[in-house]
């Protein structure tokens, strides 16, 4: 016979939409959280029928079993993070931030799943306002791409200077910290993203990796920062760590499919299996 040695692991909290691809959504998510020695816990929003080459069809869940999944989760396990994704209706998104104020979930982490990279509409504008006026203002960490810091800023960002503006303009709706994401700018600004907390003005920048097979990075980003917020770091900290996990996975990324395959979350098993 031989006993379990107990762990105490920290635990976050995805509340997001299933990419059956399995590259984005909650998928994504738990296996970020995985590599970084977070349990992962979810509350499943919605449930797309997806893959590399595009959404085919989404199904909401009734916003009773989102509220159902969050409360089953940090009334009995408890969490130290939090992350929103794929919220789909303003349904889902009102119940969503009711339980932040109720039950005070700790650092949340809201990627305003809105527009793909490629600049595809994934919610209806009616969506888009509930996340700007009940979630965006709770948020600890905000992580709009391109496109959705166009909407949330109402200006065209084509340069940093554009992004820069935008994320200051963007803080002014609440979040405690905005991070716009430049994965769909053009050119070497790609692997360019800017914070900004009220104080710090901060440009995060790795080089470009080429690769066409970038689906969920925005995903694994906020997850990476919900898993680095879980165990214990400081928000720009959080930030810096999951920008080097991300850039790590798209070095990694996968050829899967006929479209823009993953990217390799499990980079650290294929490193140490390399001679
Ligand atoms: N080709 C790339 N090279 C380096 N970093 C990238 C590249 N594409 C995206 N990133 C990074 O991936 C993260 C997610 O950004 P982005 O792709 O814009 O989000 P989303 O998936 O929400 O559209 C950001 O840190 C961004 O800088
Ligand atoms: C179910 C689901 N959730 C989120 C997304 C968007 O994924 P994201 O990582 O933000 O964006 P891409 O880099 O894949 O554009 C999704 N597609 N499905």
């Amino acid at each position: 016979m031989s006993v379990s040695n107990y762990l105490t692991v920290p635990v976050a909290l995805t509340i997001a939409g299933s990419d059956s691809g399995g590259g984005a959504g909650i998928q994504a998510d738990l296996r970020t959280f995985a590599f970084h020695k977070v349990h992962g816990t979810s509350a499943l929003t919605c449930v797309t029928a997806q893959n590399t080459q595009g959404v085919d069809r989404v199904d909401a869940l009734p916003a009773a079993a989102v509220i159902a999944q969050i409360l089953a989760v940090v009334r009995d396990i408890g969490v130290q993070a939090v992350k929103t994704g794929m919220l789909l209706n303003p349904e889902i998104i009102a119940a969503v931030a009711e339980q932040a104020m109720e039950e005070h979930l700790p650092n949340l982490v809201v990627d305003p799943v809105m527009v793909s990279r490629t600049g595809s509409q994934l919610i209806a504008d009616e969506a888009i306002l509930a996340l700007r006026e009940c979630l965006i203002p709770l948020a600890t960490i905000l992580t709009p791409n391109r496109y959705e810091a166009q909407i949330l800023s109402a200006s065209e960002i084509d340069t940093l200077e554009s992004m820069q503006a935008a994320a200051q303009r963007i803080f002014t709706l609440g979040a405690r910290a905005v991070l716009v994401k430049g994965g769909g700018m053009p050119g070497e600004l790609r692997g360019v993203d800017v914070w900004f907390d009220g104080n710090r003005l901060e440009v995060l920048k790795t080089a470009t990796v080429e690769t066409i097979h970038t689906h969920g990075t925005g995903c694994t980003l906020s997850a990476a920062i919900t898993a680095n917020l879980a165990l214990g770091h400081d928000m720009f900290t959080a930030v810096k760590l999951a920008k080097s996990y991300v850039t790590s996975a798209l070095h990694y990324s996968l050829q899967l499919g006929q479209g823009q395959g993953p990217v390799g979350h499990f980079f650290p098993l294929l490193e140490s299996s390399q001679p």
